[in-house]
């Protein structure tokens, strides 16, 4: 049986712990099993239970602390994180092994991870042999990206851990309840963009021409690959939660693979025998 895991990334702040949380309720709400692991070395609290949690492993704190190292807030969650690459065996007993495994792992926030460093990318390669169907979920806060030039710059963010990655990836704007009505309407263009128009609405801004010739350019690559699109994520709303949720299990052929059980057929005689006793029992007691 395929197990399925939703790798929840992107900026720093962007709410990919409170997405795992309330995912983690919703499909609770659902009967679905799933589970959380929480992979930031630096995370200081989250309000689900987990599953594993990498501080077990390692902590920032600490590896900031030896003196041998010397590493800031950054350089030491690289380094937990490349220690955590060399430890996958960890992780591997802590997952276990259970029919129809649904894992969020909780990622760190340091957009280098994404974009560069080859950590990521192992992660999802030793998930993938450990028999995980991976989908990214990449989460970008919908208030920085209500101007276009925030915007291209979210795409392309969202764009390069598409490309280091090569999983199927869901892009998701969160905090929507925090957008004013008119921002929220504005919002609506960057949902499903027209890079072109967009391109031509600011373009008038830019006053060298190289740079305009560029962002052209990008605009025209990511509109006629329809490469990026978002989705809302506002987490007081269940049906926006469902959309999110189907689409990301559609892209990890969640659920095809599940047979579907038909109801068991109640023998009259026996279920009467059985509330027979039942009643007797508490009738005795
Ligand atoms: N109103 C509102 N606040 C949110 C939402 N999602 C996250 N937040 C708030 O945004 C802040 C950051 O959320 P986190 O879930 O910790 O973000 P994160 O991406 O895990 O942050 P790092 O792990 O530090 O990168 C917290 O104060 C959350 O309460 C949301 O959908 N709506
Ligand atoms: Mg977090």
């Amino acid at each position: 049986m395929p197990r399925f895991a939703q790798l929840v990334i992107g900026p720093a702040g962007s709410g990919k712990s409170t997405y795992c949380s309330t995912m983690l309720q919703h499909l609770g709400s659902m009967n679905r099993s799933a589970q959380v692991v929480n992979l930031d070395p630096a995370a200081e609290h989250f309000d689900y239970p987990v599953m594993a949690d990498i501080r077990e492993l390692i902590q920032v704190d600490d590896v900031m602390e030896d003196p041998s190292l010397r590493f800031g807030p950054n350089g030491g969650l690289v380094f937990c994180m490349e220690y955590f690459a060399n430890n996958f065996d960890w992780l591997g007993e802590s997952l276990g092994h259970v029919e129809d495994d649904y894992i969020l792992f909780d990622c760190p926030g340091q957009i280098e991870l994404y974009t560069h460093l080859p950590v990521m990318k192992q992660l999802v390669e030793q998930l993938q042999q450990w028999e995980f169907r991976v989908c990214g979920v990449f989460l970008v806060d919908s208030q920085f990206m209500v101007e276009t030039f925030k915007f291209i710059s979210g795409v392309m963010a969202a764009l390069s851990a598409m490309v280091v990655l090569e999983i199927p990836q869901i892009n998701i704007m969160t905090k929507m309840d925090l957008l004013s009505p008119k921002a929220k309407k504005e919002i609506e263009k960057y949902l499903d963009p027209d890079m072109y128009s967009m391109m031509e609405d600011t373009s008038d801004n830019i006053r060298s021409k190289k740079f305009k010739k560029l962002t052209k350019a990008i605009c025209g690559l990511i509109d006629d690959y329809s490469m990026v699109r978002f989705m809302p994520f506002d987490r007081t709303d269940e049906e926006g939660m469902n959309m999110v949720l189907q689409s990301i299990d559609f892209s990890i052929q969640y659920g095809e693979d599940l047979e579907f059980k038909e109801p068991k057929e109640v023998d009259e005689e026996s279920a009467d025998l059985n509330y027979d006793e039942i009643f007797q029992g508490k009738g005795d007691s």
